[in-house]
């Protein structure tokens, strides 16, 4: 154990400089042990930030579901960008003629800007960010607003998914759907109280630009998004559950940050599909197993890619000379009884005749684990170990695995523990033990309950791969 190094690490994270944005852990992974010759390591170096995109029409509720989500993040590091202070400033022509302007075209912003500014907080940069006046039609009467990197950004504007390139920057898109009678009603209040303008003006401008521009370029890009919150502001379940989602990557990447040993495989919408699934206490057995072996495959391929490897030159068939690498050799599997076993045959899938062994440790409630049988091979000291369990909830388990793989001589440093759902407290207990040791994972979740089991998580893993749950059995046979 080398505390020192990981309380270096935590304080390298924590550090006032400290930006969300690079593996600021790379050079604590420097002070762990130098570099090796892995693929995924290099890869996954480097974080950016989380950016959501909120589209919707014009006093649709767009901002208020922003202040939302920022009050409900309190405690992380988000910013909002608005697309109004991308207007462009009007010329004198057209500030004589301002009611002949179209305000809702996405011409009317100046979308290389957005973009450079964009692009200068997603690499760590402070940017300033004009100030646009609604009433003077300018951005350049007020002193620009610095703002910093940040874990999140959040973008936030009518025309958001209009251009491409800017969609392309977003993690998470979300329209704002509002009823156009309430839009209308909450423009004429606004822009008579707040901008000063009279109603007929806001009529005017409502019919000749505000609507056609909405049916023509908002609406059509609603069909981006990945949510659609139906009356913003109003609709708190979809704000909670948008600020779940929020908080569970910032949990990822906060972990990630503290831990650099810490792998989790980037997610797609395939994964979440799965994780939906083996999540569902409504999914049969059957499905579960088919969607757990795609995930657990996953994993075992990214495991592999941390593995040393030596560079390899071959000839191909037209003569040529390719250069790749050869497969570690010295490889063995340890899978911790019973769960752990699911992942044995993904694992004998992708390296031939792999040596399998096995440990059981006996859960006591959740203090008293104990290691009750252990078949290992006898060389594993010379192997690079890939340690299978499905889950890591308090870590309790993990450390007697890993405690008996080190007294048996393997070195920290060869041991990845492979799983698909991590508990926050499992993760610092291993990382913190064994700060050498990696974890490759498909998902981290919030935490874990009074009885110690991961939330939201996905139930007993054995019991429902191996079919020994209470309601299958019902299944199989009602009598039971
Ligand atoms: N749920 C709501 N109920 C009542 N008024 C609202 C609600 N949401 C927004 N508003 C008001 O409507 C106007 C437009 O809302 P805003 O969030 O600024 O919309 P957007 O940013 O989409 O233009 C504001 O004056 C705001 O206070
Ligand atoms: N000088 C301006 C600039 C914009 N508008 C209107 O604002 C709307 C966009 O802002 P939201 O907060 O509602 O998204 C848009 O409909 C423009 O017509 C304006 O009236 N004057
Ligand atoms: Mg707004």
């Amino acid at each position: 154990m080398d505390s020192p190094s990981v309380l270096d690490m935590i304080e390298a994270s924590s550090r006032a400089h400290f930006s969300g944005f690079h593996m600021d852990g790379l050079q604590a992974r420097h002070a762990v042990e130098p570099p090796t010759t892995s693929m995924a390591e290099s890869e996954s170096m480097h974080m950016q930030p989380f950016v959501i995109g909120v589209a919707g029409g014009a006093a649709a509720g767009k901002t208020t579901v922003c202040d939302m989500i920022i009050q409900q993040l309190h405690d992380q590091r988000v910013v909002l960008v608005n697309q109004d202070s991308f207007y462009h400033n009007l010329t004198e022509e057209e500030l004589k003629r301002v009611h002949e302007y179209n305000f809702d075209h996405p011409d009317a912003f100046d979308t290389e800007k957005l973009l450079s500014s964009m692009d200068k907080l997603r690499h760590g940069q402070a940017v300033d960010i004009p100030n646009y006046d609604f009433k003077s039609y300018k951005n350049n009467v007020f002193p620009a607003r610095r703002v910093n990197p940040s874990d999140v950004i959040i973008l936030e504007g009518i025309l958001v998914f209009h251009d491409p390139r800017v969609r392309e920057l977003m993690n998470m898109k979300i329209f704002v759907d509002t009823d156009a009678d309430v839009r209308l009603a909450r423009r004429i209040r606004r822009d008579t109280v707040e901008k000063g303008r009279d109603i007929g003006s806001v009529l005017d401008q409502y019919s000749k630009f505000v609507k056609p521009a909405f049916d023509d370029f908002i609406l059509p890009t609603k069909k981006y998004a990945d949510i659609i919150i139906p009356r913003g502001g109003d609709n708190h379940v979809a704000v909670d559950l948008i600020v779940q989602h929020i908080r569970t990557k910032l949990g990822q990447h906060d972990l990630c940050k503290i831990y650099p040993n810490l792998y989790v495989i980037q997610t797609t919408f395939q994964i979440r599909g799965m994780h939906t699934l083996i999540r569902d206490s409504q999914t049969t057995k059957h499905d579960f197993v088919f969607y757990a072996d795609r995930l657990i495959r996953l994993v075992v391929e990214h495991g592999l890619g941390h593995l040393p490897f030596t560079e390899k030159q071959i000839i191909t068939p037209t003569d040529s000379v390719y250069t790749g690498v050869d497969f570690c050799k010295r490889l063995c599997g340890v899978s911790v009884i019973r769960s752990g076993e699911s992942m044995e045959n993904a694992l004998r899938a992708c390296c031939k005749g792999i040596k399998i062994g096995k440990i059981l440790i006996h859960r006591e409630g959740d203090n008293g684990q104990q290691l009750i049988y252990e078949k290992l091979p006898k060389d594993i000291a010379e192997r690079h170990v890939l340690l299978l369990d499905p889950i890591l909830g308090t870590g309790n388990s993990a450390v007697q695995a890993i405690s008996l793989l080190i007294r048996k001589g393997v070195p920290e440093s060869n041991i990845i523990f492979l799983n698909l759902i991590s508990a926050p407290q499992g993760v610092h207990m291993v990382c913190k033990t064994f700060p050498r040791i990696k974890i490759v994972t498909s998902e981290i979740d919030i935490g874990l309950n009074e009885d110690f089991r991961v939330i939201p998580g996905m139930g007993e893993f054995g019991d429902r791969y191996f079919g020994t749950d209470e309601d299958d059995q019902q299944a199989v046979d009602p009598a039971l």
